[in-house]
């Protein structure tokens, strides 16, 4: 399960709850005599003597509203964990079942789910009679619907992972891939509609004992006091006032407490907004980007939170009408580099750079408009069929941005929409806008992703392996729909892979990334004629079966890279390159880490070069 982050507000539920647990406790011991006691005068008003009142036995109100305070959380603690317990046994049972039990149990589910819980709980009440036990078992088998729908739907979601089919494959027997694999992943949701379902339990059971068919006299809980209160609401509303407060403010403090956990385990309520790239105030510009650079990117790092630095200190800039490919092995840093420059950055990792801009606008500031950000770059992403909401038609994932940021309405968006399809090559496009994205094959999805990126007009699209998901022949079409926008409509494409060939092909330029620096920046006409000049590079053609170019050298037999590159945590202090290249210095490769000086990073190479 995810590792909760404490916020204030599940904080301060939490303890609010903690001191109403602790009343519980303590009052049924101090003040049961006080709350039972006949004090005479029957219905009295506020005084002193009595806070809220006495009942129309004359028992003091104030006392027996926190005394019943025990009472009505056990009750409450006890539904829930039957609701909880009834209907994850039931989810979790329908998931391990067979396919027809299952699909039994899903329709039964719905079922029970679609019928209001405090109709469910009257008719289960009707049927069990009255009292606490019998409000108890109501409630909480009313309440079970909920957590086994949750349950079944969550678990249906996670048993498509990988590593459950793995388990199942591997014979695992389902009730250990249920608690094994399925439970924990589950835990955190089931956990938030837990408090939810406190604060409900806590209503509903309150609902059947102030309606009369809850708690019977002489016990009490919160619901009971309110009926009391009820017939001297015009004489006495204090008598009323007690108990609804308990449980408005247990039921508020229980929500929150849900509503904090939400936060607190999901990522996307913490900092995946998009880490901003924090400008270091002394830092000065030190990459030489000519001035009408489409994006200057000056001494970038990512950063986690510990200190580690999985982007270390990059600088590159993209023309206006450029392609420009970031090449290098998996874990090189290509993708957090190039979504710090479209300002999403996982969760926990911060961005630092002395200069980060697209045209004026400063991509480090702690807040960018959205508007102008949205508008002004693009992403493709690497999986086309994660891209795309499946619950939703073609035509409104792809204008969503047109339409919220650009403000573009009605027949407007179709047309736009329809021309966008067009423009990435896609057949029928007034037919594919009407579809839903598992209609379409993969290669029409990533064009129609591209098409989603281009349609506000950016003068940047980061694509992100864009071709990595897809099949080979689908590949070079979408490739191709890249570099004809780029051609007809000038717009600069950040272009990430790990495949040198693909850059080769597509650029104009190449920056060469390992673990975490560029190492090599290279035309991609000198790339793809073999003239790179760092070993790194020259080990990636080496080794790559793709680029074949008329003008290129001679090609070796393909080669493998010798070794892994370096983990960040762990990288050398010298050249992080050095364990596994061949030229290796046996000095300063190991003690200095080469700076990129004449668009390579490499002291061998250096030495090489004769000073004049
Ligand atoms: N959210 C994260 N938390 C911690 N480490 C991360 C996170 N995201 C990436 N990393 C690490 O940062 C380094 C660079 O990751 P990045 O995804 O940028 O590499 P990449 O070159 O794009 O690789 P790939 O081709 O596999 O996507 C890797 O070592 C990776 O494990």
């Amino acid at each position: 399960m995810r590792r909760v982050r404490w916020n204030a507000p599940l904080v301060t539920a939490l303890a609010g709850l903690g001191l109403i647990a602790l009343l519980g406790i303590v009052a049924p011991l101090v003040l049961q005599e006080e709350a039972t006691a006949l004090s005479g005068a029957a219905r009295a008003p506020v005084s002193a003597e009595h806070w809220l009142g006495t009942d129309a036995l004359g028992r003091d109100v104030l006392a027996r509203t926190l005394v019943a305070t025990r009472l009505t959380l056990e009750m409450t603690l006890a539904a829930t964990a039957i609701a909880a317990g009834a209907g994850i046994l039931l989810g979790t049972g329908v998931w391990v079942s067979g396919r027809r039990v299952r699909e039994l149990g899903l329709r039964l589910i719905d079922v029970l789910v679609s019928y209001p819980a405090l109709i469910l709980a009257l008719v289960i009440a009707t049927v069990v009679g009255t009292g606490p036990t019998a409000s108890v078992l109501a409630i909480g088998l009313g309440g079970a619907p909920a957590f086994a729908r949750l349950t079944a739907n969550m678990a249906a979601s996670v048993a498509q992972r990988d590593f459950v089919t793995q388990a199942r494959l591997m014979g695992v027997p389902p009730y250990r891939v249920l608690v094994r694999h399925l439970l924990p992943n589950i835990a955190g949701p089931l956990l938030v509609l837990l408090s939810v379902a406190f604060a409900n339990v806590l209503v509903a059971l309150s609902g059947l004992s102030f309606l009369g068919v809850g708690v019977q006299a002489p016990d009490y809980d919160w619901g009971a006091l309110l009926n009391s209160g009820l017939a001297s609401l015009y004489t006495n509303p204090a008598e009323a006032v007690g108990p609804a407060v308990a449980i408005t403010v247990t039921g508020v403090l229980a929500g929150f407490v849900g509503d904090g956990l939400a936060a607190a385990l999901d990522p996307r309520a913490r900092d995946t907004k998009t880490a901003p790239a924090q400008t270091p105030a002394v830092s000065a510009p030190s990459h030489r980007a000519p001035a009408d650079a489409l994006v200057t990117v000056d001494g970038l790092s990512v950063v986690l939170p510990d200190g580690t630095r999985l982007v270390d200190e990059v600088s590159f800039h993209v023309m206006p009408g450029e392609i420009v490919g970031l090449v290098g092995e998996s874990g090189s840093g290509k993708s957090l580099t190039a979504m710090s420059v479209a300002r999403l950055l996982p969760e926990g990792l911060s961005a630092h750079a002395a200069q980060l801009t697209l045209d004026d606008l400063d991509l480090a500031a702690p807040v960018v408009d959205p508007a102008r950000l949205a508008t002004g770059i693009g992403i493709v992403f690497q999986d086309p069929s994660a891209s795309f909401n499946p619950a939703l038609r073609m035509k409104g994932q792809l204008t969503e941005t047109l339409r919220v940021h650009q403000g573009v309405r009605g027949a407007e968006v179709d047309r736009r929409a329809v021309e966008a399809l067009e423009q990435v090559r896609i057949k029928e496009p007034a037919r594919v806008v009407r579809q839903y994205p598992h209609e379409l094959s993969g290669g029409m999805r990533q064009r129609a992703m591209i098409a989603a990126a281009l349609l506000p007009g950016p003068k940047l699209i980061v694509a992100d392996e864009p071709t990595t998901a897809l099949d080979v022949t689908v590949q070079a079409e979408v490739l191709d729909v890249l570099t004809d926008i780029n051609r007809r409509r000038g717009t600069s494409v950040l272009l990430i892979s790990h495949d040198i060939g693909v850059v080769g092909t597509v650029c104009h330029r190449v920056l060469v990334m390992y673990a975490g620096r560029v190492v090599e920046a290279v035309s991609a006409a000198d790339l793809r004629a073999g003239r790179v000049k760092h070993p790194y590079t020259q080990a990636l053609l080496a080794a790559s079966p793709r680029l074949q170019d008329t003008g290129a050298a001679e090609r070796a037999p393909l080669a493998t890279i010798p070794g892994r590159p370096p983990q960040p945590a762990a990288r050398p202090a010298g050249c992080a390159f050095a364990a596994r290249c061949p030229v290796a210095l046996d000095t300063v490769c190991a003690t200095e880490r080469p700076r990129l000086i004449d668009d390579v990073a490499c002291h061998a190479v250096r030495q090489e070069v004769p000073t004049a």
